[in-house]
């Protein structure tokens, strides 16, 4: 027996979608947006897989902007609850957002882990073994002969213990071409090897205290990583649904009960109207941070075109299913926020993907013709 039945159409709904999506295909029409729906759900599903396979193989995500990623999971929370207590929106919405929102969280995640804590896991690694060849290094080679050197006068640890600290780091410092403090940072946030570490001029950088190149200042507070900062705030994030056991209700409400949720209140559809135009509004500066970070390093290097092909299709079949499915304005007011946002992402991934085409072949090929 059909869950529901086309009343004006004197039908039953398409069995599997009604089962499924808890949708009614009834006519061409709905047929149509269903299956542009499905394109958007499944573009949108792969859309992060190939850049997690070029972070993954690179083991570095340092041509992803972090902040594009926050902005991206912020907005996929308010999109998943305004799509739960909005009833204008398509069944099919709401799973691509559950869809994409997973699969944004890791590569987030991702990114986090190799920019971070690999790296610092890798430098730890090259500490220590400096460390290990500074040991050998200060053993005499001629045991016996060491005696018969000329006594260095040693300072009292306690009255010079700065200076004692200078020395020792300046020389192992001059030895070794490791990276010093905090570099390793920059090179990670600002981009590949081609750009100088040196005249990276990051604004984010250029506030963090500057070490000097002549001295070690020991006495200086240290500066709060700016990953402490993208962590608090993505625990805060994903602390909102979580708080009140809110993302297992929200997967389960959108199963089984999103229909329902949504038919009980028209109060319910205000919340929802705000939610989507402030998802809109933060979305819409999601690819922002990314465009930037593209021309900041003046490369696209490490990042994966088809994260922004997929995007681009996503978005347009993502309009097209809405509008397929009605011309009624009442339905199309109320999917504004969905709408206009999708449409300003079309015009965003095909500015990434213009910035993708212009740095990776148009200027490679002036260049060489200049030469
Ligand atoms: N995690 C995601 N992939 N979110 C999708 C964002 C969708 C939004 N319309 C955009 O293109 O920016």
């Amino acid at each position: 027996m059909p869950l529901y039945y086309c009343v004006a159409e004197r039908k039953p709904c398409v069995r599997w979608v009604d089962k499924y999506f808890k949708d009614c295909l009834c006519n061409l029409r709905d047929d149509l947006s269903f299956g542009f729906g499905l394109v958007s759900l499944v573009c949108w599903g792969v859309a992060d897989i190939p850049q997690i396979i070029t972070n993954y193989q690179t083991k570095s995500s340092h041509s992803v902007s972090l902040a594009f990623l926050l902005t991206w999971v912020a907005g996929d929370v308010l999109n998943l609850t305004g799509c739960l207590l909005e009833p204008a929106t398509l069944p099919t919405q709401y799973y691509t957002a559950l869809l994409y929102t997973t699969s944004t969280v890791v590569l987030l995640l991702q990114s986090v882990y190799y920019d971070y804590f690999y790296t610092w896991w890798k430098c730890g690694k090259v500490i220590v073994n400096q460390a290990g060849e500074e040991e050998s290094y200060k053993k005499p080679l001629n045991p016996k002969l060491a005696d018969s050197g000329v006594p260095i006068p040693s300072a009292s640890p306690k009255a010079t213990p700065r200076r004692e600290f200078y020395y020792t780091s300046a020389r192992s410092m001059a030895r070794s071409d490791a990276p010093p403090f905090r570099k390793y940072m920059r090179v990670a946030r600002s981009g590949p090897s081609t750009v100088p570490v040196d005249s990276d001029s990051s604004s984010e950088d250029e506030s963090a205290p500057v070490t000097s190149k002549n001295s070690v200042t020991t006495s200086q507070p240290r500066p709060i990583p700016r990953s402490v900062g993208y962590g608090a705030f993505l625990a805060t994030s994903l602390n909102l649904p979580f708080g009140s056991k809110g993302l297992t209700q929200v997967v389960y409400m959108g199963i089984t009960g999103r229909k329902l949720l949504q038919e009980h209140s028209v109060e319910r559809s205000v919340y929802g109207q705000w939610l989507g135009w402030l998802m809109a509004a933060i979305y819409m500066g999601g690819p922002l941070p990314q465009i930037w970070l593209n021309i900041k390093r003046g490369s696209v290097e490490g990042l994966n075109p088809l994260i922004f092909v997929f995007a681009l299709t996503a978005n347009v079949t993502y309009v097209a299913s809405i509008l397929v499915r009605t011309t009624e304005w009442d339905k199309i007011k109320a999917n504004m926020p969905w709408l206009l946002d999708a449409v300003v992402g079309v015009a965003l991934d095909l500015f990434i993907i213009l910035q993708y085409i212009y740095y990776r072949h148009l200027r490679t090929m002036t260049r060489s013709g200049d030469e």
